[in-house]
């Protein structure tokens, strides 16, 4: 059986700046939209800057935006977000900004106006109703966690 054609979801976008591209998927397929900077940039190692990607969106109720990192970035580069993902909510009518840091621990990281800094992944998001219990149900793993599986020889 093939899976129905699952038809994009519609965001509406404002150009804060208009020279920069909107957002973009490289490849049909892609997850992510490749997000621009506006504004050129120097991170010494260790650095961290707040970049702005010149547009705002509105989001439809029960999606949520994420800002990623790109690998090639952090691959060859030292490129992270301090914050990845960043969470845009629904109802942010601000610019998006992306929270950089350069983790190279030698080179600084050049950024200019219009490179591709980030990718904004588009997802539905769940609203839970929090219910306040003394117990929780039992699980198999019950509170094992960080690393509790072992296989790092470190953990
Ligand atoms: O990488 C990011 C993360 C967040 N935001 C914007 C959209 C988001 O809706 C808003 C608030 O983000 P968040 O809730 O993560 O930050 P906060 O520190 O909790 O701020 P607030 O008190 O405004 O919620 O900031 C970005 O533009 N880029
Ligand atoms: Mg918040």
């Amino acid at each position: 059986m093939t899976d129905p054609v699952r038809q994009p979801v519609d965001i509406l976008i404002r150009r804060l700046d208009p020279e920069i591209p909107l957002p973009a998927y490289e490849h049909p397929g892609d997850a992510g939209a490749d997000l621009r900077t506006t504004e050129d940039a120097e991170l010494q190692p260790g650095e961290r800057a707040l970049l702005p990607t010149g547009i705002s969106i509105a989001l439809p109720d029960g999606y949520a935006a994420f800002v990623h990192p790109r690998s090639g970035l952090a691959a060859r580069c030292g490129v992270a977000l301090v914050n990845a993902p960043g969470t845009v909510d629904a109802g942010y009518r601000g610019e998006i900004k992306v929270i950089v840091v350069n983790l190279d621990p030698r080179e600084p990281v050049n950024f200019k106006r219009g490179d591709r800094i980030a990718q904004l992944v588009i997802q539905q998001v769940e609203k839970a109703r929090f219910h306040e219990v003394g117990e929780l149900p039992g699980s198999v793993r019950a509170e094992g966690g960080f690393g509790s599986t072992g296989g790092h020889a470190a953990v």
